[in-house]
């Protein structure tokens, strides 16, 4: 694993850095970053057929979910949620918020959540050191997992965490335990069983309603409290438990333009998400200064969740 926790040294020239597609800027996926075989049990990454008590959790947690996510759950939620009118914080008051949950979906994570914002972000910052808006998603693209704590109502970790897909659309097979979606009622709807479902092909992902959880919650509490991330940052936060789209390859027929270019880069975060999670700690106070400036740069100082 190799981490560098304590606080790099970068040259920051205070230019603004424009996300362009991987393409023309000639950036290279693996940006340097070393992958580690194993995760913090010594077990494959994201290895859902492992026999163990945690992976029956894992499994377990999927069955309610796919069981729950319906149409009809997703539109309730976006609407209850969509009020914001349930506390009023700064990221890094989230941040903090965020150490009380505990994501019981994932078989790699064994920190606390603030350990794995930080991680992300650290080891995205070494790689991509001129794309500031970078590091800040990735500091913050768990934060809607705050849903979980009771200040939000205490959601149950299936309305929360795990891996999202759409719905009102057929379930892709691809999607983890994707069994699980035969005892999920729009399974046998027949408006939404078809490969495109209620939507239409090149739609565009704006357009598509995913499975309600803390990725589609972060994004619309950034896009509300009118954050100056760049697109490609706000579709990392909105997607990046979307394995079946950015790993599989699955849905590819509802992206429009705009979103072949930003998978490029959830391409290229997701990697940083998934394997730098580790035993290597952060110090914390050490690199909040350098968060904070990006905080203070493109989101106001109080957001409404
Ligand atoms: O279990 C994990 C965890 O909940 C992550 O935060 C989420 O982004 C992943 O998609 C999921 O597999
Ligand atoms: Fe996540
Ligand atoms: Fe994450």
């Amino acid at each position: 694993m190799t981490i560098i926790v304590d606080q790099p040294q970068f040259e920051n020239d205070g230019e603004e850095q424009k996300p362009n597609n991987g393409e023309e800027s000639g950036l290279v996926l693996d940006g340097g970053f070393c992958i580690p075989n194993t995760n913090s049990f010594g077990h494959n990454f994201r290895d859902y057929k492992i026999e163990s008590e945690r992976q029956k959790g894992v499994e377990n947690f999927y069955r309610t979910n796919h069981i729950n996510q319906t149409v009809d759950f997703v539109k309730r939620m976006r609407e209850e949620y969509g009020k914001l009118d349930k506390v009023e914080m700064s990221i890094w008051e989230c941040c903090e918020l965020l150490n009380q949950v505990v994501d019981e979906s994932d078989p790699d994570l064994d920190e606390p959540q603030i350990e794995h914002l930080l991680q992300t972000a650290e080891a995205i910052r070494k790689d991509y050191p001129n794309q500031d808006w970078l590091h800040l998603t990735a500091l913050i693209h768990d934060l809607g997992k705050v849903l979980l704590h009771p200040s939000f109502g205490e959601l149950p970790q299936w309305a929360v965490v795990g891996d999202t897909f759409p719905v009102g659309c057929a379930f892709d097979k691809s999607i983890v335990h994707s069994k699980y979606f035969m005892e999920n009622p729009d399974y046998n709807n027949s408006n939404y069983n078809t490969k495109c479902g209620i939507y239409l092909e090149r739609c565009g992902l704006d357009n598509v309603m995913m499975s309600w959880g803390h990725d589609d919650y972060m994004y619309l509490v950034a896009k509300e409290n009118g954050t100056s991330l760049p697109s490609a940052g706000l579709f990392i936060i909105r997607y990046h438990s979307f394995y079946a789209l950015h790993r599989s390859e699955a849905y590819k027929h509802l992206m429009n333009e705009e979103d072949v270019e930003n998978l490029k880069w959830l391409q290229i975060f997701n990697k940083y998400d998934l394997y730098s999670k580790s035993k290597v700690r952060v110090d914390v106070e050490n690199v909040k200064p350098y968060y904070q400036s990006l905080i203070d740069k493109y989101f106001p100082a109080k957001l409404r969740w």
